[in-house]
């Protein structure tokens, strides 16, 4: 569809008359015969230019939406014909994405290792010194053995970072799949942002992203955070007077209605996307570690290559000189002489360990597939394999722990508690309430409200807000209470929505007649709202001074209710004297207070068990919450994060603690209640700092983000959460469950794991390649691995064995041992007992092949040192593949568990077996091998399958 953008834009660019004053624009004609007044680079540079003038003199934001053919109220109309007209005209928003790269560019890219650039041009010296000498095609197998052998690794190279490209495309399709609630044809509904017009009527709410470039049409309080356009930190106001809202900045406070304008890569947003190359996740911390480790690995390769490569050499000329043929050389020992830097340089790419960073992008990659289906979205690949070490999960309360429906099943209105929750208690509630008492509660309760009830397509009754808020108008609703009556009773005058930090919310509403008359009202957290209250309206309706015993009873109720695990609001009023302004700042104190709501919020199932697995598994969970400190108490008993030797504290009393206090404190906090943002902020921080804790936190809102932001592994809500959320949070949890939360980590135990097991594989296959080949240069003058059998044995270890080990999936078994922390060595003392005792194996039986094979395998003649090479060769590879195997685990003997239900291992195991046998039997020419006899097979498959019991019983070796 891009292509169509572009098209149009162009065509319309000749007929818009942009830049001239606004007094002489003139609608293109194309435009206008399709109804509209209005083109879209004007649109465009009002909104972008924040050009008053000019929309001044389109008639203000009124003007400018009947000019788009819309309505502020209801949005665009429902014709399929005009909405396309309109996207043909307008454009679509959608951002023009990065050419994707080809396979070609992956093979061109595989090509660029040094290594195999220097081996390309010993197979091509190889090549003509090789037909020169003995003509075609004898003299040319080692050069092409060595050239297909390269072929081979890069096209393998290529292939496996071609398809991991491919994958990252497909989760960066998913990370941008936003919706957003948009009015078309009068009815509220929630779309893409994808699908937007210019004329589409957009609600955004505090942590919303602004999808595209628009005007402000009604609203309150909005703050907007541009800095990731301006890089501005410091909010702006958009209100009546400066309308102009700019796609990609965040709605930091507040909620209003906007009018589209402008769409994709018209708006700076989207130029700037157009300028972002996508894709590249910046390295993993284990990727860095990693490359630092192959990076020594390759220097010590280095040394022993050329040590190899100058004792091979040595051995020639000293023969030369005993020969006295040393001045004149010819074409054979030139070959010779090419093998052995061929042979050095093998040396070298077998040594490095490229495959590293490659299982570990394999791996994560893999695990980040799965854990799609498993319900959590990898944003940044590094968050699972720090999710494996975890040590402390934060969790947030609501949604995250609980089902997020909530439904107001207690309420103490005027003094009286009551259980609401069917027709019948509410007919009971209704009737035991004063008519001005009833009035007064229904009118804060739809007016101060950040939600909304309306009709839906379907003619169904639809409540739209936060799940408090719904719980609240729902509670109205069944209170006889009706919506668009109550918002047309009064004038709503100015409405500051609930944030975190003051955790409540207040409006002030114009009364109808009397001379304007103003009233305030407020609702939020009990304890706080409670505080403001003066007066309360008793049982008779009469409004009463608030005395000590009142104050005690309301108290009492609120912990009553908190204690049942309820979350509480207090709502109150307050009659607002002496006119008041839009500017004016809503008053916080001298208010009549109406009632309090008890609102039930159930744990989700299976949350319980999975604070178990966390424990199991040497995780803490700590509950983190805005809530009441008894409700938060109560839920985290239920799911068993509030333990008898816990401590519960509330984010007011835990600001105020000294440094000492806090050393002593934190380690203990199993539920921190009526937290702040800030609180959130600094209790990670401490954990991370001061306790060297892995810290993962969950969160929702847009008061999380610094949270999510400061920790190691942030969580954010896939449902519940906001956009801004979501742009901090390394995961995103599609169904918003804790469980899934358990399974992150169980992925990213599983990653680090699997690539400890592929380090250890590899560590070993480097270990006796170099030691097998250094020493026998250095004794016999020859080394026994020819460079093309190094090309094959490196291409085992590396792609086949990243592919094989790293993506193994997770078993329950992950879950029950200590995690492994920030300090944690990645490779183990396990792994060095596991490597070196196979290392040592492997080399001794090689070495005594080398030693007395021939005798062994009864071999002579001229061919016989071929036939014993090539056993050992065989031998060899036959080694790393049962090693392999026994790599699966790293401390259980039994390395069979689960072996058949992943099939890549075992495929993987397959083909290098076939692989080998067509080498040896039907590419000797090319691989320095020959045929070897049923008797001599069975030898080095035996010789290869003894590893297996001595890996098990290495296992035993404590260590
Ligand atoms: N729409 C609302 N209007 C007024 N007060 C509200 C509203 N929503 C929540 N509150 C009050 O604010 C408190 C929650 O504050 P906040 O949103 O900061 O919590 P949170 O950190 O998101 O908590 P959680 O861990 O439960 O998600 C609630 O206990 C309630 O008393
Ligand atoms: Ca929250």
């Amino acid at each position: 569809m891009d292509y169509l953008v572009v098209i149009f834009a162009t065509h319309i660019d000749g007929y818009c008359s942009t830049g001239v004053s606004p007094s002489d624009y003139t609608v293109p004609s194309e435009v206008k015969a399709a109804g509209f007044d209005i083109c879209a680079d004007e649109l465009g540079s009002i909104v972008e230019g924040h050009d008053v003038k000019k929309l001044r003199f389109h008639g203000g934001v009124s003007g400018i939406a009947r000019k788009l053919c819309t309505s502020t109220n209801d949005g665009l109309p429902k014709d399929a014909d005009a909405l396309r007209r309109r996207q043909e005209l307008f454009g679509i928003n959608k951002f023009a994405e990065s050419e994707s790269r080809s396979f070609w560019v992956f093979v061109w890219e595989a090509l660029h290792d040094m290594t195999l650039m220097i081996l390309a041009v010993c197979a091509f010296v190889s090549l003509i010194v090789g037909i020169a000498t003995e003509g075609w095609p004898k003299g040319a197998h080692d050069g092409l053995g060595i050239v297909a052998s390269i072929m081979l690794v890069v096209f393998v190279t290529a292939t496996s970072d071609y398809r991991q490209s491919l994958q990252f495309k497909d989760l960066d399709k998913e990370k941008k799949k936003i919706s957003i609630q948009v009015t078309r044809n009068g009815f509220r509904q929630k779309m893409s942002i994808y699908d937007l017009l210019p004329g589409d009527i957009v609600h955004l709410a505090i942590g919303d992203q602004v999808p595209a470039d628009g005007l402000f049409v009604s609203g309150f309080s909005v703050l907007i955070d541009e800095s990731s356009l301006t890089g501005e930190s410091e909010p702006v106001m958009v209100g009546s007077e400066t309308p102009f809202l700019l796609s990609g900045t965040k709605v930091q406070d507040g909620s209003c209605k906007m009018l589209i304008t402008t769409v994709g890569m018209r708006t700076q947003w989207g130029k700037l996307m157009a300028t972002l190359s996508e894709g590249g996740d910046d390295e993993t911390p284990l990727q860095v570690k990693l490359n630092g480790v192959a990076t020594i690995i390759g220097k010590i390769g280095l040394f022993f290559a050329v040590i190899t490569f100058a004792v091979l050499v040595q051995g020639l000329l000293v023969r030369k000189w005993k020969d006295g043929s040393h001045v004149d050389w010819n074409a054979e020992e030139a070959m010779e002489m090419l093998e052995y830097f061929a042979i050095a340089v093998t040396i070298v790419v077998v040594a490095v360990p490229e495959g590293l960073p490659l299982a570990v992008t394999l791996s994560l990659a893999f695990a980040m597939k799965k854990m799609m289906n498993d319900k959590a979205l990898v944003r940044h690949l590094a968050a699972c394999e720090t999710m494996g070490s975890a040590t402390t999960i934060c969790s947030d309360k609501t949604g995250t722990l609980t089902t997020n429906h909530m439904t107001v099943v207690k309420s103490c209105i005027c003094m009286s508690v009551h259980e609401v929750g069917n027709p019948s208690k509410f007919a009971n509630l209704k009737s035991e309430l004063h008519d001005s008492a009833l009035k007064l509660l229904l009118q804060s309760i739809f007016n101060n409200t950040g939600g909304e009830v309306v009709m839906s397509k379907e003619g169904k009754r639809e409540i739209l807000g936060t799940p408090t808020e719904a719980a609240i108008l729902e509670f109205g609703l069944s209170l006889g209470g009706e919506f668009q009556a109550e918002r047309e009773a009064v004038k709503l005058v100015k409405l500051e929505p609930f944030n975190s930090t003051k955790k409540r919310m207040g409006a002030i509403v114009e009364l109808p007649g009397e001379g304007g008359r103003m009233r305030a009202h407020s609702k939020g957290a009990s304890e706080i709202v409670l505080a403001s209250c003066e007066k309360v309206i008793n049982a008779k309706g009469e409004i009463v001074a608030l005395d000590d015993s009142s104050v005690k009873f309301l108290q009492a109720t609120i912990d009553q209710f908190a204690g049942e695990a309820l979350r509480t609001l207090c709502l109150a009023y307050k009659e607002v004297q002496g006119g008041f302004s839009p500017n004016d700042a809503i008053p916080e104190s001298g208010y009549t207070c109406i009632g309090i709501v008890g609102i039930k919020d159930p744990v989700r199932p299976g949350v319980k068990e999975s604070v178990a697995v966390c424990h199991a598994a040497g995780i803490a969970v700590r509950m983190v919450t805005g809530d009441n400190i008894n409700t938060a108490k109560a839920i985290a008993r239920e799911c068993g994060i509030l333990t008898s030797d816990g401590i519960a504290i509330e984010g007011p009393v835990f600001r105020e603690k000294s440094q000492a206090e806090l050393l002593e404190l934190i380690p203990k906090i199993q539920v921190m209640a009526r937290s702040s943002p800030l609180d959130k902020h600094t209790l990670v921080k401490h954990l991370r700092t001061t306790f060297d804790d892995v810290v993962a936190v969950t969160g929702d809102g847009t008061n999380d983000a610094p949270a999510l932001h400061e920790a190691d592994i942030g969580l954010a809500m896939g449902i519940a959460g906001t956009e801004v959320a979501k742009e901090s949070a390394d995961v995103i949890i599609l169904d918003d469950n804790f469980s899934t939360i358990v399974t992150v980590a169980k992925w990213g135990r599983s990653v680090y794991i699997n690539i400890q097991k592929f380090v250890q594989f590899q560590l070993t296959v480097n270990v006796v390649a170099l030691v097998v080949n250094f020493s026998s240069a250095c004794m016999t003058g020859s080394a026994p691995l020819t460079a093309v059998q190094l090309l094959w044995v490196n291409m085992i270890m590396d792609t086949l064995g990243a592919l094989a080990l790293a993506t193994e999936p997770p078993n329950n078994e992950l879950m029950k041992r200590a995690p492994v922390g920030r300090k944690g060595h990645f490779i183990t003392n396990v792994m060095w007992r596991n490597i070196l005792g196979q290392s040592f194996y492997q080399f001794l039986i090689i070495w005594k092949l080398q030693a007395s094979g021939k005798l062994m395998f009864e071999l002579e003649g001229p061919n016989s040192d071929l036939v014993l090479n090539t056993i050992i060769f065989n031998s060899f590879v036959f080694c790393q593949v049962f090693n392999e195997i026994s790599s699966r685990e790293m401390e259980s003997i039994n390395v069979f568990r689960g072996i058949m239900n992943n099939y890549v291992f075992v495929m993987v195991l397959g083909a290098t077996v076939a692989f080998q046998i067509i080498i040896i039997e039907l590419l000797g020419t090319f691989a320095n091998t020959t045929h070897l006899t049923s008797h001599q097979w069975g030898a080095s498959v035996l010789i290869g399958f003894i590893g297996m019991p001595i890996a098990a019983i290495l296992k035993m070796v404590p260590v």
